[in-house]
């Protein structure tokens, strides 16, 4: 006689178990009820909830699968999950055990097998339908987003990448940018010049009669244009992020003298204002009076000038002459422009006073403006985009720039600041990125860092590089690698070996085969190489980023590899 029994009925299973949201990602403790014979599986908030019958919500058992589940998070790995998944929606939980996470899905799956299609069921399934095809529709006509993440060090030139973007892809800049870039450029070339002049006193370096006197002239009345700035702060600025405060800051007590940029490539007029000070301030002060200089001779630059042209001392800054020094209304008075010119015709002060001041972090594009003082100090002068390019100020926070390109895609740039203190900030932005580009100066082999004035830039930003290359945050992010101011590195290796900052180098001069060192440098850092099939392989230009021809071209090949690699995703 056959023997058939029927199997034990099933008890309600109670438990309270963590669901990841749908909406918020985060894990929410429910009390989930499985009754046997029902076509849902329903959670409560808690037992209150439950006994006045109020779930939070239900999954619907008909037609539905269930199954283990890996859950692998690199800040939160869950153990012990499982997935319940209809046609149109899917329920992460995870248990507490394994004997737990069996139970459980032993008895979804026999509820699953005993479920009917209730009517309730039916007009829910209808109702995802429609609201899948709706999200369908509205995301075919959705411009895709791709977020680029700009890195590197200090001064890199991130910023200005972003700047070309705008040039290109945002027709230029507005009257309010440009507006703001004349002045920042009128500081830059300001500070420069008076930085120079701090450098020519530091070091001794003489310098005739005719490039002392403009020397001095321009110190005085610098001294008053510091003070009034200072008190004025930056009006009219368009892109906050971009104020370079250290320009602002005047208590800065900084007292090395070879780091006057105490914010890292913005001009520092706090410093350089104090610096001044000695610097015929009252117009009777002289600079160097029969010092020493470096190589025992006794310079020439001296000069007690009790007859000196004061013409810049506070007296006359108010009423009819203060207009000399607001430039930021009216330009840089032809006067001072004409001592600018002077100072930088002197060949002493293109030589070696400007190789002197690279090591008090002399801003890159100083030289440029000197080299155009007679276009720039025109009360009517108006940016063109390639000065607007050379102009520095160090970035604060973040700036996130959208840039619709060719109308099929938009790259969200995300531009951080480089030096050391904000990378810790960089985290916050790392969610959701498609790309990083990743900039580095290579022209800095021979050049200290900023922050610390003693360690070698370009070492900084290969630990940098090797650090975010090798983020297991990013392991299927696509790395574009910007060996940046190649023309710059083209000027300075032809004075200065790669040697100086990697000593194993046994290559020759040539640009070709130290501008590839250096690649290999980069590329190495690469934790398992860098193979094509990488997942995060990583592509590299060489770039001039203040080049906007040469940039496109970078631009459009960066643009294409990302789309290439990014947009099947969604179609
Ligand atoms: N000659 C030359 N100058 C460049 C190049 N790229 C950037 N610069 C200049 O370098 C300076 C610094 O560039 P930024 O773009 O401000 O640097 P950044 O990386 O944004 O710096 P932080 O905001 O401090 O992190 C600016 O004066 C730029 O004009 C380049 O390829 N060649
Ligand atoms: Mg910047």
């Amino acid at each position: 006689m056959d023997f058939n029994p029927t199997p034990p009925p099933r008890e309600t299973l109670r438990a309270y178990l963590s669901k990841k949201g749908h909406v918020v990602k985060n894990w929410k403790l429910r009390l989930f009820v499985l009754k046997p014979g029902s076509s849902y599986m329903e959670y409560f908030v808690d037992e209150t909830k439950e006994q006045q019958h109020l779930p939070q919500g239900r999954v619907p058992l008909y037609g539905t699968r269930v199954m283990e589940y890996v859950y692998s998070s690199n800040n939160n790995p869950r153990e012990f999950c499982l997935s319940v998944e209809t046609e149109h929606k899917n329920w992460i939980i995870s248990t507490g055990s394994k004997a737990q996470q069996m139970e459980w899905i032993e008895a979804i799956k026999h509820a699953i097998e005993t479920s009917v299609e209730t009517d309730e069921i039916k007009i829910q399934k209808h109702k995802s339908i429609e609201k899948q095809l709706h999200l369908d529709g509205k995301n075919k006509n959705k411009t895709p987003v791709l977020k680029l993440l700009l890195l590197g060090t200090g001064e890199s030139g991130k910023s200005t990448v972003v700047k070309q973007m705008k040039i290109l892809h945002h027709k230029g800049f507005s009257k309010e940018e440009e507006e703001f870039y004349r002045n920042l450029i009128y500081i830059n070339l300001l500070d420069g010049m008076a930085l120079l002049i701090h450098v020519i006193k530091e070091n001794n370096i003489e310098i005739p009669q005719e490039t002392l006197s403009a020397v001095k002239n321009y110190s005085s009345w610098y001294r008053v244009y510091i003070e009034k700035r200072n008190k004025n702060g930056i009006r009219n600025n368009p892109i906050g992020s971009m104020i370079p405060t250290s320009i602002l800051n005047n208590n800065n007590n900084n007292n090395n003298s070879n780091s006057l940029r105490n914010n890292g490539g913005g001009s520092s007029s706090s410093e350089l204002d104090k610096k001044m000070t000695h610097l015929s301030l009252d117009g009777s002060t002289c600079i160097n009076s029969n010092s020493a200089s470096s190589n025992g001779n006794t310079t020439t630059t001296t000069t007690s000038n009790s007859n000196s042209t004061n013409i810049h001392n506070r007296s006359n800054s108010d009423g009819s002459n203060n207009n000399i020094f607001n430039v930021q209304d009216f330009g840089i008075p032809p006067i001072i422009t004409n001592y600018i010119s002077t100072i930088w015709s002197d060949p002493v002060v293109q030589s070696e006073v400007m190789l002197q001041a690279q090591k008090y972090h002399i801003n890159e594009s100083t030289q440029y403006y000197l080299n155009e003082i007679k276009r720039i100090g025109k009360p009517t002068y108006q940016p063109v985009n390639l000065d607007i390019l050379k102009s520095r100020a160090t970035t604060n926070g973040v700036v996130e720039t959208d840039f619709n390109v060719n109308g099929d895609v938009i790259f969200r740039i995300v531009d951080v600041a480089g030096q050391r203190g904000e990378r810790k900030k960089w985290i916050n932005f790392f969610d959701d990125v498609t790309a990083i580009v990743f900039v580095a100066a290579i022209n800095e082999y021979d050049q200290k860092l900023v922050e610390d004035n003693c360690t070698n830039r370009l070492h900084e930003s290969l630990n940098l590089f090797d650090s975010i290359c090798n983020d297991s945050t990013f392991p299927k992010t696509s790395i574009i690698l910007f060996l940046n101011k190649i023309d710059l590195f083209r000027d300075k290796i032809k004075r200065t070996s790669i040697k100086i900052c990697f000593p194993d180098y046994a290559g020759d001069q040539s640009y070709e085969k130290s501008s590839n060192y250096i690649k290999n440098s980069f590329l190495s850092k690469k934790k398992g190489g860098n193979g094509v099939n990488s997942q995060n392989f990583i592509y590299f230009h060489f770039t001039c980023a203040t080049d906007t021809k040469s940039f496109e071209t970078v631009f459009n090949s960066v643009r294409d590899i990302i789309i290439s690699k990014t947009l099947e995703f969604y179609c």
